[in-house]
């Protein structure tokens, strides 16, 4: 990775500086994010929020290291990851960052065991070490008891319990969610929502893509978009928000 910047305050996980991304569409631009700049801090909670089109999935997408700016910089914890290659980036992913999906993206083929060791069979893990791991992830998850179920004899909330302790398998830095709990009833959903405030408290960081005005309400902070930029920030009052208080006042 690139050196460290000389302006990074080690309180950030997460910093873009005038973020763009466009795609070109025949002779049209679509200016996906069109210059945005903010910083999250470490154990921090987010959730990005907006209308349709606004730039959500783009922001996560470039956040979580799936997709390159533009142009602009992205510092994940101080680290420029902007220029970064393909394999970098999935390097990146694999030993840094957790996913959560909507649609919980397991393999229908394989056990809960096999679907949550699947990272580290990546990483280079072996068999016994992974399916230690597995057991342990299962129970924080509560799902000790559901090892050698398949995903299709799984509840809708337990199947993303799954995936949550999947993503939690390379004790990743940041947890990214679109829309975690978009497939879910809301008593489903508030038990999903649980164990991310519960992991929030352990100290992950948490940015979380949603629509749902009462999931949003589990966040610390809350970033509104709007074609492609910020268009307000909410954020709860307390002494460690400090940096977000000050990008508001930059404003
Ligand atoms: N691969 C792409 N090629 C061209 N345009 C794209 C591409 N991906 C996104 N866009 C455009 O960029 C803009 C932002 O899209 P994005 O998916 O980030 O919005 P969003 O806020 O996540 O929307 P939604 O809530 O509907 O998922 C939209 O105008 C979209 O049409």
């Amino acid at each position: 990775m690139a050196a460290q910047t000389p302006t990074h305050d080690s309180r950030d996980i997460v910093r873009l500086e005038d973020a763009r991304k466009i795609y070109v569409m025949g002779a049209e631009e679509v200016r996906a994010l069109a210059g945005v700049s903010i910083s999250f801090e470490r154990g921090s909670f987010w959730a990005i929020m907006g209308p349709s089109g606004s730039g959500k999935s783009t922001m996560m997408n470039v956040l979580g290291c799936l997709d390159r700016l533009t142009s602009g910089a992205y510092y994940l914890d101080g680290k420029d990851v902007s220029q970064l290659d393909d394999d970098s980036l999935s390097e990146l992913r694999l030993s840094y960052l957790g996913f959560i999906f909507q649609s919980f993206n397991l393999i229908p083929q394989l056990t809960v065991q096999r679907n949550i060791e699947l990272p580290l069979y990546y990483l280079g893990w072996d068999a016994a070490r992974s399916a230690q791991r597995a057991k342990e992830l299962a129970e924080v998850v509560g799902l000790g008891g559901r090892l050698n179920h398949r995903p299709t004899e799984l509840s809708g909330g337990q199947m993303q319990r799954v995936a949550i302790a999947r993503a939690l398998t390379n004790d990743p830095q940041i947890i990214f969610a679109d829309e975690p709990t978009g497939n879910l009833d809301s008593a489903t959903g508030e038990q999903i929502m649980e164990l991310l405030d519960n992991l929030n408290g352990q100290g992950k960081t948490i940015i979380m893509v949603t629509h749902e005005p009462d999931i949003a309400a589990h966040a610390r902070s809350r970033l509104h978009m709007m074609d492609g930029l910020i268009d307000r920030i909410e954020t709860e009052t307390h002494e460690t928000d400090q940096p977000h208080q000050e990008y508001l006042a930059r404003r």
